[in-house]
């Protein structure tokens, strides 16, 4: 393949070839031979090496099925407190208490105190630098601004602001999507800076780069025309797009070639750089490392961290589509997926299948989560979604570390959004938020009367059938309730039923709305989050900024993040709490939890304040996180390659 030269440097106006003179042959790769499934042996040596070396555990012996043993009596320890099943016999829904009631992984006791280290070394939180910096990738289905369905696109959209604040050389590999909706204007501060072709699905696809420098990070668009369609990124009112195996592909594919291709200001990322893949969307790029780059010599010094946002969704295609991703035949053991006979769909179903993420956790260096609640829930039968053992055989290099929020977007005192601005130290401008977003609604204007509100996809994991079973009882008692929401379209369907039926009481705004959500945080006294499993959750962080108080199931994140209140606990508890953490995941609980918010709201004013004041006073800083990032940054490159 012959090499082009660069006519200009990026930022350019023109778009370029871009060739990179070590460029693997595809077609080679396809048809190599000899690449040894080294991630097997691998998995059982670190894990028992890291083990030994981080728990001070003897190992059990070399069998790494002992190993997996010893977590599963680790997981046995923890209490069941509720499963929920479907016809099938799969877990759904559950409620788990870690055990001792506390998140025990291997490495946490490590990354705890160096946490506490690193932040004294640096002297403070705000505004500190990286002792060691790096070049970092991000591949990603989303990055608010320009792209967001949901929490994914907040942290991609903000975390790499942050770390490139801190230091780092920060690029971002995201589609380009174009829905042909007002929101295609998110995208226009990109420019045209070349286009490659990658080998997959059988053929060279040809994708277009686009860049736009800002805030400090390298905001790289892949484009190509699967990206452009009505709808968001992953589907529209028919449902998922069929072609979503093909278009992340895609993704995967040019974020490997950006830092090798793209001369962002004048100079590539180059090969020494550490991917973060978010989610199974990005889940190729630790494969594509292991099975196309290194064995050419490419990528040798690189790293990747696994971010795991939601488990529940891992790429999951038919076996016959592993020819199309663009790795060699001899790797289809690393994605391989078999389906338990009871989910198969007919007698002649083999079950046989590749699923992107399991390829992904068995190639990446270290797997992390956003909360560390919710790394101990996916190494869980429970919580883990089939990946469990898989998860549990890795979990020397698995760590948790809780999500932050943009705390400039999401500041009460300058907002932007909502109708009067306020603080800890000044709350008289919640209660004309809370009148102003009554008026909105078209609800009675009663500023005493609580007004609870709900945000967030319409998806079973929000727990949204357990807010309509409650809603017909809960609207006997003296409460407004609002509910921000787009997706399942019964739910839809449902929220308009409920506005019609409790028309003095109930709103239902159907749809994505940014702007609305920030008024629904700012002008509310209460927000619900019912969700069967949350790995970190945003909104009860934005609610708690806004002096609106969480009312959660205790899952994952959420119980991670919210302090339940407790007036009548041991001395001094009650002046601990944030909000309301409830268990077991059943209406009469979440109804109950609810009641006792309520009726602290009208009868106990210091109380509720002193609720208010804790929560918004918390540190929400993405600072905090991304120094716990950086650690787990330094011993990916302390570590060789899991898959060299
Ligand atoms: N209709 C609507 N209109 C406007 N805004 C809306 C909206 N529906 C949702 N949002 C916004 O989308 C974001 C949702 O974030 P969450 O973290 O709560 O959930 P999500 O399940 O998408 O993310 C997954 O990834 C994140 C990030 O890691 C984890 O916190 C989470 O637990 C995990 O499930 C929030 O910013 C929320 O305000």
């Amino acid at each position: 393949m012959e090499s082009l030269k660069f006519t200009s440097l990026i930022p350019c106006k023109s778009p370029v070839n871009l060739v990179r003179p070590r460029l693997v042959n595809h077609h080679d790769v396809i048809g190599q031979v000899g690449f040894a499934p080294l991630w097997k042996k691998r998995s059982k040596i670190e894990a028992l090496r890291l083990r030994t070396s981080v728990s001070g555990k003897a190992p059990g012996s070399q069998d790494g099925a002992s190993v997996v043993q010893d977590e599963k009596e680790e997981a046995a320890k923890a209490v069941l407190l509720g499963a929920e099943r479907d016809s099938s016999g799969s877990v759904i829904g559950f409620n788990l208490s870690p055990p001792n009631g506390e998140i025990v992984m291997d490495t946490d006791e490590v990354l705890t105190s160096d946490r506490v280290k690193v932040v004294e070394d640096v002297g403070g939180k705000q505004k500190s630098k990286a002792k060691v910096t790096r070049s970092i990738v991000f591949v990603t289905a989303e990055a608010a601004p320009y792209s967001k369905t949901g929490g994914l696109g907040d942290v991609c959209g903000s975390l790499p602001v942050v770390l490139a604040g801190r230091g780092h050389r920060v690029m971002v590999v995201s589609p380009r999507y174009l829905h042909g909706s007002p929101a295609d204007k998110n995208f226009s501060g990109v420019i045209d800076v070349g286009h490659i072709n990658v080998f997959c699905f059988g053929a060279e696809q040809e994708v277009a780069f686009f860049h736009e420098y800002r805030e400090g990070v390298d905001w790289v668009f892949v484009d190509h025309p699967s990206f452009h369609r009505p709808g968001n990124p992953y589907g529209d009112s028919f449902g998922a797009f069929g072609d979503n195996q093909f278009r992340f592909t895609l993704l995967s594919h040019a974020a490997c070639e950006a830092p090798l291709v793209l001369p962002l200001g004048g100079f590539t990322y180059g090969e020494k750089c550490l991917f973060m893949v978010n989610d199974w969307h990005a889940g190729l790029v630790p494969l594509l490392l292991a099975a196309k780059y290194r064995p050419h010599g490419v990528y040798a010094d690189a790293r990747s961290v696994l971010l795991i946002h939601n488990l529940a969704h891992q790429g999951v295609e038919s076996a016959v589509t592993y020819k199309n991703l663009g790795l060699p035949a001899e790797w289809y053991g690393a994605l391989e997926w078999v389906f338990p006979e009871w989910a198969r769909a007919h007698a002649l179903d083999r079950g046989e299948a590749v699923n992107i993420l399991k390829g992904a956790i068995v190639t990446t260096d270290r797997i992390l989560t956003v909360s560390e609640g919710y790394a101990w829930e996916i190494t869980t039968v429970e919580g883990g979604y089939g990946l469990n053992e898989l998860l549990s055989s890795r979990k020397s290099v698995l760590n948790g570390i809780t999500n932050g929020i943009d705390v400039i977007d999401w500041d009460p005192s300058s907002d932007n959004h909502i109708a009067s601005h306020y603080s800890a130290d000044d709350l008289s401008g919640k209660v004309e938020c809370k009148i102003a977003l009554q008026k909105e609604l078209g609800l009675p204007i009663r500023p005493d009367c609580p007004l609870i509100g709900f945000i967030g996809r319409l998806d079973y994991q929000k727990g949204i059938d357990l807010i309509q079973s409650g809603i017909p009882e809960l609207m006997k008692d003296d409460v407004q309730f609002v509910m921000l929401g787009s997706g399942d379209i019964q739910c839809q369907d449902w929220m308009r039923i409920a506005e019609a039926t409790y028309k003095d009481k109930f709103r239902g705004w159907v749809g994505f709305n940014v702007p609305v959500s920030h008024r629904i945080t700012a002008g509310c006294d209460i927000l619900l989050m019912p969700s069967r499993f949350e790995p970190c959750g945003l909104n009860q962080l934005y609610a708690m900024r806004y002096g609106t108080i969480p009312v959660v199931h205790s899952t994952g994140g959420l119980r991670d993040t919210v302090v339940n209140f407790n007036p009548y606990g041991p001395e001094g508890q009650g002046e601990l709490g944030t909000g309301w953490t409830f268990s077991p995941l059943t209406k009469e609980s979440m109804l109950a939890a609810l009641r006792l918010a309520v009726e602290t709201y009208k009868k106990h004013k210091p109380s509720w304040e002193g609720l208010m004041k804790r929560g918004m006073e918390r540190d929400f800083t993405w600072e905090s996180a991304a120094i716990q990032y950086e650690q787990v940054f330094e011993w990916a490159f302390i570590d060789p390659p899991y898959v060299a």
